[in-house]
């Protein structure tokens, strides 16, 4: 099932606030999206509205090219889990899972031996055989939350919604439901949206990220794109480790706050500015300038240091690869940061590096 969403505005019914900004997002048919993003960013409340369980102010949702957005959430027949969806206590397992089949109209209901069936076997995809006597307090965290699957997809739907199904699981077990999810998406051909805190898990597991701040999508594309072109500071902080160096530009050249650190060509506009770089994008240039670089640890090609410049200033420690035949403390040395972006204001002046033409450090 596609989801098509187009300029969807919904506002806070508290104080009339954006809670979804104008978001636009198309979601394939058969693929796995991701919805990630800081705290407070709108991504259950656009969940919800897909679901058809909270309202929106503007804008249209489509699933399969049909405009949804007057259809009472069962209508939709979408699955959803949310973290704190509880199962119902006081119900076997085997009832929790049936539940959505037995309370259809009578003429759509199944009968209770193909119920019992499509239970048993929603219990063995999900790989709990066995269990549909218990009740969920007798059951592991991981378990309870594939029986909340199991549940969410007795009646069959494409489109499965996830809202941090496993954010209370321990990470080992997260982990190892994130393969098993993995297959069970491809398996059913199902589409599926995701919110997750976790970038590694939307890393493992989506074909598409989209990432919200503020109730808007600032970038949606495959972890990939997020990480190597990432349109903003903000994406580039969120996908991965990344060390802001102040400084300026002026005529031509960017020029660190900090001494010891090569200046090098950029076509942004003279001003403030900030370096975003990858700490692994840094290069440690012995012999090139009076600073002096410790190194703390190794792990393969890559140390970490502690880089303290010729004026004493501490505090830029970095994991990136060690010089060939560099000693433990490089003496006399520099940073080359021109493989970094250029920011000014949370925008960037210079997203990708210009050819590297650093010039020496300069002493100031
Ligand atoms: N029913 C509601 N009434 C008023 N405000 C709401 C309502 N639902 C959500 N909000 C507000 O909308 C904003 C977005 O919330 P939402 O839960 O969608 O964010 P989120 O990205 O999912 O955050 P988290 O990762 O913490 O779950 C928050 O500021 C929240 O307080």
């Amino acid at each position: 099932m596609s989801v098509n969403l187009d300029h969807i505005i919904r506002v806070s019914p508290r104080n009339g606030q954006p809670i979804v900004d104008d978001v636009s997002l198309t979601v394939a048919d058969g693929s796995f999206t991701a919805l990630v993003g800081p705290s407070g960013a709108g991504k259950t409340s656009l969940l919800r509205i897909i679901a058809g369980l909270d309202p929106h102010q503007g804008g249209q949702v489509s699933i399969d090219g049909a405009r949804v957005d007057n259809l009472a959430a069962r209508e939709r027949n979408i699955g959803f889990v949310f973290q704190h969806y509880a199962l119902f206590a006081h119900m076997s397992v085997a009832d929790n899972i049936g539940f959505g089949l037995s309370i259809r109209p009578r003429r759509t209901r199944p009968t209770r031996a193909e119920i019992a069936s499509r239970v048993a076997e929603l219990l063995d995809l999900m790989q709990l055989p066995g269990v549909g006597g218990r009740y969920p307090h007798q059951l592991s965290g991981g378990q309870r939350q594939r029986v909340a699957l199991a549940r969410a997809l007795a009646t069959g739907p494409r489109l499965l919604l996830l809202d941090e199904p496993f954010g209370a699981l321990d990470p080992l077990v997260r982990r190892q439901i994130r393969g098993w999810l993995r297959d069970l998406h491809e398996r059913l051909g199902l589409t599926t949206i995701l919110v997750t805190h976790d970038r590694q898990e939307a890393t493992e597991l989506a074909d598409t990220i989209a990432l919200m701040r503020h109730g808007r999508i600032v970038q949606a594309g495959t972890a990939r794109q997020l990480e190597e072109s990432p349109a903003s500071p903000f994406v580039m902080e969120f996908t991965g480790d990344v060390i802001r160096i102040p400084g300026r530009v002026e005529h031509g050249l960017f020029i660190a706050d900090m001494p010891d650190i090569h200046a090098f060509a950029t076509t942004g506009a003279d001003g403030r500015a900030d370096v975003l770089i990858r700490p692994s994008d840094i290069r440690l240039l012995p012999e090139r300038g009076g600073a002096m670089a410790w190194l703390r640890q190794t792990r393969g090609m890559l140390g970490t240091y502690d880089f303290t410049t010729s004026v004493g200033i501490q505090g830029l420690r970095f994991e990136t690869v060690v010089p060939d035949g560099a000693a433990p403390i490089v003496v006399n040395c520099a940073l080359d940061i021109s493989a970094g972006r250029i920011a000014r204001d949370d925008a960037w002046i210079q997203p990708v590096a210009v050819t590297a033409t650093a010039v020496p450090a300069l002493r100031t």
